[in-house]
């Protein structure tokens, strides 16, 4: 699903590499843990999977695309396959939670009568049914951060990449996110997910790949948080 190889990124401004001879495989269905200290290389990681950054070295293939061959005009369509969620949660704050996730469907056309079709189903998904007619200042940030997660689930995107979605939210709340987030992966969505919060990592004993100055260190199928001596 998401294929590195031999990727490297320096960044104009940069002397360093941002990513140095990365190769990965994500396969359809996998849900990994991006580790690794501050500007270690995960966000860079991820950008280069949306097309955001363009590698000066390798090869990226997202979904079967050869990103390097994918048109500018066809950067959408990728991006429509591919779910978002951030630490800040980003939410329009003059929605409500409905709103929210109506709206990632209104603007790729989708017709309203499926809207009010799927969007009560996945708010139900994450937990907030109930909570549709909410705005997002009358939500915990444990709740905002599921609106984030509906709305970027609502188009059923083949990969659901997270970069530090815990990372506002307390370590009880957290384990919420995390169960959603699961669900989301059991329903065959593959999940990426840039992460410093240990305990969820070590809790939920999945494929853990740390980097380290832009390279890859460790790669375990059923990992923890910290090397494992
Ligand atoms: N847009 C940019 N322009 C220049 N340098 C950048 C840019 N984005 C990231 N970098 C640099 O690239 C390196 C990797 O950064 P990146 O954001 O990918 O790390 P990270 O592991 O996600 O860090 P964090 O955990 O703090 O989010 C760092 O040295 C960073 O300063």
């Amino acid at each position: 699903m998401i294929h590195f190889e031999n990727v490297s990124k320096v960044y104009t401004t940069q002397k360093h590499p941002a990513l140095e001879n990365v190769s990965i495989d994500v396969d359809k269905g996998e849900f990994v843990f991006l580790v690794g200290p501050s500007g270690s290389g995960k966000s860079t990681f991820l950008r280069l999977v949306l097309k955001e950054e363009k590698p000066n070295k390798g090869r990226v293939h997202v979904a079967g695309k050869d990103l390097a061959r994918l048109s500018n005009w066809k950067v959408p369509h990728l991006r429509r396959r591919i779910g978002c969620v951030f630490q800040d949660f980003r939410l329009l704050p003059n929605k409500n939670v409905f709103e929210n996730v109506a709206f990632a469907l209104e603007v790729i056309g989708k017709p309203r009568r499926f809207i009010r079709k799927v969007v009560p189903e996945v708010v139900e998904l994450v937990g907030l049914e109930g909570k549709a007619d909410r705005m997002p200042d009358e939500l915990s940030g444990g709740e905002q951060q599921r609106v984030a997660i509906a709305r970027a689930f609502v188009n059923r995107p083949q990969i659901l990449l997270a970069d530090e979605p815990t990372g506002n939210i307390d370590p009880a709340t957290s384990i919420g996110i995390m169960k959603v987030l699961d669900r989301i992966n059991r329903t065959g969505t593959t999940v990426v997910m840039a992460t410093h919060d240990a305990a969820i990592v070590d809790s939920m004993r999945k494929r853990v790949i740390e980097l380290e100055e832009g390279e890859v260190v460790r790669d375990q199928t059923r990992g923890v948080y910290g090397q494992a001596y």
